[in-house]
């Protein structure tokens, strides 16, 4: 081989940025890349036989580019040799990497709460710097899966869900009196107030009472008046053209009814009290997170102009600067989508009839398939386990003194003083009763006996809830990060000056 030209070793630029190397080499040292570069192979190279090339050859004559060629073709063969020596450790190299890849992509996809792959995940997820990661605390899913099957399967379901006629009517009693003081909020702006259906609107069939699976509503004032149940002052609400959102209510009117919700009736028990006692709490702290998300996504941020957008700031101060909030979302998120796939038999049997046959079929086909999921199945086939709840000696008081508690709270709901936020307050909470009710029940049976039974409106507030909460959960693990990121370095920093 002739010397080589010094000139022909530049290096060109190709047309996508890289650096392309000329074919020509210098006299050879190999370089380190080229004898132990990642590759596994190239690796084996190396340790099988650079030591057993004599020293003389690699000096010899023909220089050392050809040494190296040479040692490599030998190195090479070697190898094949030890290769056709013993094919068992081919066979055995390959098993072993698609036992690898079986663990590393199925295993962890289909079984995820397979404990070996959560640790092994959790590690990973602590490696990423994410902040939530395992096991959703008393749950039976991670916040990975959660976050997941969220945004591919629950959320876009949900969202076609609530549209149909059979969920966007809601039946509520808007004004009834606040049982515990004299009424005292006021909401300051204009879109506090609901706009009501007007009669011709609402299914005709909802008017009707109970010539369906679904029992009539009955809804009582909560404070339990019964000469204030007078059906005309029953509203319909179309909950699409009353969005959940900033309505401007707040100060001492909203500050004294969560107050009383959480000094009153769900304190917060230290962790490590029996958790049925600190479940009620969660249910209730996971639903505050979530209104506040809803308001920090759609708000008034210029009051001039009209203008609505998202409040990232809010966002920040109201839920994601304490974990804890964040948390209790997923808690009460996997709680209620448990009670839906509890009650899936019932929920797939029920009659959605609307008056309108096709949207009602649609309502029907998506129903089955929110309530059949087979990637929710299988990745979460239970994402909470209320079997060892209520149970023991005190299980039967504990749950009564939930009931109770659950009771007062939906009776606070008519002392809220914005009728927006009392419509949703009033329905979410009766979404989160009707959960708890299913999951108190055994085998679709309620205490007394009963079959599990539920009112057309008690499967509306459920599922509505569950969308509300997969909504909140979705713009959490979408922005969470990034509002994280910008606005906790700035309380940061501005400790450091403080
Ligand atoms: C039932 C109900 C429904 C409402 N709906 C709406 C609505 O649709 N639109 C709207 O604009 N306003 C709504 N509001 C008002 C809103 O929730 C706030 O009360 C208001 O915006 C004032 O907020 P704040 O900053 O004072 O804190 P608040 O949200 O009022 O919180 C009060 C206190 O509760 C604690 N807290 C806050 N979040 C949590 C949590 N997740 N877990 C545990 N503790 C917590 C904190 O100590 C906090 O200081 C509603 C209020 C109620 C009671």
């Amino acid at each position: 081989m002739n010397p080589v030209d010094k000139s022909s070793l530049s290096s060109t630029h190709n047309p996508l940025g890289g650096v392309v190397r000329s074919m020509a080499r210098e006299p050879y040292e190999p370089a380190a890349h080229e004898l132990c570069d990642d590759s596994y192979n190239t690796k084996l190279f190396k340790f099988i036989k650079v030591k057993e090339v004599p020293q003389q050859k690699k000096d010899s004559t023909n220089g050392d580019l050809q040494n190296f060629q040479c040692r490599n073709r030998m190195v090479k063969s070697e190898t094949e040799n030890k290769r056709r020596v013993n094919p068992w450790k081919t066979w055995f190299l390959v098993g072993a990497l698609i036992v690898l890849l079986f663990a590393v992509v199925f295993v962890p996809r289909n079984f995820p709460n397979t404990s070996l792959f959560n640790r092994i995940r959790s590690c990973y997820c602590s490696q990423q710097g994410l902040k939530y990661h395992g096991i959703v605390e008393d749950c039976c899913c991670d916040y990975e899966t959660v976050d997941r099957i969220n945004e591919d399967e629950l959320h876009p379901l949900l969202h076609k869900i609530v549209k149909y006629p059979f969920f966007r009517y809601f039946k509520v009693k808007l004004w009834c009196d606040c049982p515990f003081w004299p009424d005292d909020g006021m909401c300051r702006l204009r879109d506090c107030s609901v706009c009501e259906c007007p009669e011709n609107e609402f299914p005709e069939i909802f008017k009707k009472s109970s010539s369906h699976s679904h029992s009539s509503d009955d809804i009582v004032c909560q404070e339990g008046k019964p000469e204030a149940t007078v059906d005309h002052e029953m509203t319909y609400v179309n909950l699409q053209l009353n969005p959940e959102r900033y309505t401007g209510y707040t100060g001492p009117s909203a500050r004294r009814i969560w107050d009383a919700i959480y000094t009153e009736n769900c304190p917060r028990y230290p962790s490590g009290q029996c958790h049925e006692k600190r479940i009620l709490y969660k249910l209730i702290s996971g639903l505050h997170s979530s209104i506040s998300i809803h308001i920090a996504t759609d708000y008034l941020v210029d009051e001039k102009s009209n203008t609505w957008g998202q409040n990232l700031s809010l966002l920040y101060d109201r839920v994601l600067k304490y974990p804890e909030r964040v948390r209790n979302l997923y808690f009460t998120f996997l709680f209620v989508l448990r009670s839906v796939t509890k009650a899936a038999d019932y929920l797939e049997q029920a009659d959605y009839d609307t008056g309108n046959p096709l949207e009602d079929t649609n309502t029907k086909l998506l129903m089955k398939k929110l309530l059949r999921d087979g990637k929710l199945q299988a990745a979460c086939p239970k994402p909470f386990d209320e079997a060892n709840l209520w149970k023991g000696q005190s299980g039967p008081e504990l749950m009564q003194q939930i009931q109770r508690q659950f009771r007062n709270i939906s009776a606070l709901m008519d002392c809220v003083g914005c009728e927006k936020c009392r419509l949703w307050g009033k329905l979410q909470v009766l979404g989160l009763g009707t959960a708890l009710k299913i999951l108190f029940s055994v085998n679709g049976q309620e205490h007394s006996g009963q079959t599990l039974h539920m009112q057309r409106n008690e499967v509306i507030a459920l599922i509505n809830l569950l969308h509300r909460l997969s909504e909140s959960i979705k713009f959490v693990h979408e922005m969470g990060p990034s509002v994280e990121r910008i606005f906790g370095k700035q309380i940061s920093s501005s400790d450091q000056i403080s």
